[in-house]
């Protein structure tokens, strides 16, 4: 993100999933957010002049000797600072907390109840935020006992100091995520931390994004350069298209890899869409017989993406060797597909899988990536495609991930179950949209288990297929609530599945947030 305000927020990383989405909530109430080490010195810091520090979540525990720590140092400079989760077990326990940090006796995940206490009546963070609110928690350790000269300012049922604040310092804890879409205030009140604790002018705007991105291509390809894209009729690579035909015009070539693991129809709706709407050349490869035989006999979900991703850069390399100065390879990739990879190669962030297109690449790709929407989510590049002039239907599309059908197919990737996995999906999707909720839903889809059941149909028995229909509400993908769709769309659903799908006798709906699940059965 470019520097348009002057003084920046730091994020500092502990390896959270959220940590880019502390920044891109500031980037919503117009002040920069740039994410540093979490290690960075005291020195560096004051260099930056931030007007505030943010110090993220993270998947470590603080009492373990190895869990990654900040300069203490950074407590003295006097300017606000806000942990959040681990940020907060780590500032605590930094700042002295009488009963340590500890493993709670009950684990949070996902939607709790926020209490506000009377001392966060006149408290600045929480202005405008109601005494009984939903957040969202992902932790399992907790700060024992209130830390020497703080003041708890709200709790939870399993969670007796949900917020804390220094009381002589502008120093606050938060145990639950502000910067998730599902907690309901919490864009209140990291606004409230910007604007009313650190007093940032809230002037950064993400219209400048357009243009520097568009300036930063140019500038990446040169005059001559030409680019290989791989489009797969998704929003990201729709958009990131749209970004290069704009910054570098027909030197983009877009490459749509039918992988055989598309959905039923899918490669001719991309075709006519793409033919409709963009000016650049599209190729199709068709690979599925070479996708499904190095797929062969792999079950273990992460084999399956690594695969996968390895054989779309062989065949975006093939691609790019025809084509006269083709340097490059541009992808749709968005900041999701980074953080779920793991980050950077030595940051503390999980790997909580690897998508094909990131932890999924091989380690020689002979090819220079062009990733444009690296740092952004999902509804941030709907909004940029919007302004690229893509119509409204098509950013609006759910997503689909790139490994496609292999990462719904639990178990063996073989072509009879893959058929059963379209037929099903195809119909929950069609019902979906004739029930008008489509739009309202954030991504919906069908799972083929490795599990069969017993039934009875027409009076003889059946030992057959499960399949598990799979639908969540969410903006950003980072965060997810199952979707309360109506039982009768559930019934008609099951119904026609069973009756149209031979091989599948029993259907389940799957009722898990993310977090603890993801999106994805793998
Ligand atoms: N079948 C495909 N052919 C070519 N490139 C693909 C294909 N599938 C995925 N990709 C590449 O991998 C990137 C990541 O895939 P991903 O599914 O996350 O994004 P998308 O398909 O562009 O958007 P959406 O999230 O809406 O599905 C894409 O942006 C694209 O560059
Ligand atoms: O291109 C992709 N390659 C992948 O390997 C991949 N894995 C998950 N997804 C998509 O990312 C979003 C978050 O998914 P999860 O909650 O399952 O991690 C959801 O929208 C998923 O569909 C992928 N997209
Ligand atoms: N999300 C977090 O920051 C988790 C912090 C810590 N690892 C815990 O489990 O409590
Ligand atoms: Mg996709």
């Amino acid at each position: 993100m470019d520097r348009v305000s002057p003084r920046p927020v730091l994020v500092f990383d502990f390896g959270s999933q959220y940590v880019q989405l502390l920044a891109r909530r500031a980037r919503e109430a117009g002040t920069l957010a740039m994410i540093v080490r979490h290690d960075l010195p005291v020195e560096r810091v004051r260099e930056l002049n931030p007007i505030g520090l943010i110090l993220s979540g993270g998947p470590a525990s603080v009492y373990d000797p190895s869990a990654p720590r900040c300069d203490p140092r950074i407590f003295d400079l006097g300017v606000p600072i806000l942990g959040v989760c681990y940020g907060m077990q780590l500032l605590c326990d930094a700042l002295g907390t009488p009963g340590g940090v500890r493993s709670a006796e009950t684990r949070e995940y996902g939607r709790t109840h926020l209490h506000l206490l009377e001392s966060a009546a006149n408290d600045p963070l929480f202005t405008g935020v109601p005494p009984e609110s939903i957040v969202w928690m992902s932790h399992g350790d907790q700060v024992r006992e209130l830390p020497n000269g703080f003041r708890a300012l709200a709790r939870s049922g399993d969670c007796p100091l949900a917020a804390v604040v220094k009381t002589d310092r502008p120093i606050y804890g938060l145990q639950f995520h502000p910067e998730v879409v599902h907690t309901e205030y919490g864009q209140t009140i990291l606004s409230n931390f910007l604007k009313r604790v650190c007093h940032a002018p809230g002037d950064w705007n993400m219209g400048t994004f357009l243009e520097r991105a568009v300036e930063r291509i140019r500038c990446q390809v040169g005059e001559e350069g030409r680019v290989v894209c791989g489009l797969s009729g998704g929003v990201d690579s729709a958009v990131a298209a749209a970004l290069l035909a704009r910054a570098i015009g027909d030197r983009v070539v877009c490459v749509l890899v039918d992988n055989g693991l598309l959905r039923a129809g899918e490669r001719d709706a991309v075709v006519a869409a793409f033919r409709d709407h963009f000016a650049v050349e599209l190729r199709v490869i068709d690979a599925a017989d070479r996708f499904l035989e190095r797929l062969q006999g792999v079950t273990d979900p992460q084999e399956k993406r690594i695969r996968i991703g390895h054989l779309f850069i062989e065949l975006f390399r093939n691609e790019a060797a025809a084509i006269p100065h083709a340097r490059f390879l541009a992808q749709g990739t968005l900041y999701p597909d980074v953080i779920e990879s793991g980050g950077g190669a030595d940051g503390p962030a999980a790997t909580i899988k690897h998508h094909h297109n990131v932890g999924g690449l091989p380690a020689e790709l002979g090819l220079e990536l062009i990733e444009p929407l690296r740092d952004l989510f999902k509804d941030e590049v709907r909004k940029l495609g919007i302004e690229l002039g893509l119509p409204a239907w098509f950013v609006g599309r759910h997503p689909f991930p790139g490994p496609g059908l292999a990462v719904r197919c639990l178990g063996p990737v073989e072509p009879r179950r893959l058929e059963i996995l379209r037929r099903a999906d195809a119909i929950f999707l069609e019902e979906l949209r004739a029930a008008g909720l489509y739009d309202r839903t954030g991504q919906a889809f069908a799972v083929l288990l490795p599990v069969k059941s017993v039934g009875v149909m027409g009076d003889g028995r059946t030992y057959d297929e499960t399949i598990v229909l799979r639908s969540v509400d969410t903006d950003d993908f980072m965060t997810a609530d199952w979707s309360r769709l109506p039982h009768d769309l559930l019934a008609k659903v099951s119904t026609r599945i069973v009756n149209e799908v031979p091989g599948v006798n029993r259907v389940a709906y799957d009722i898990t947030s993310k977090p603890p699940g993801t999106i994805e059965w793998e």
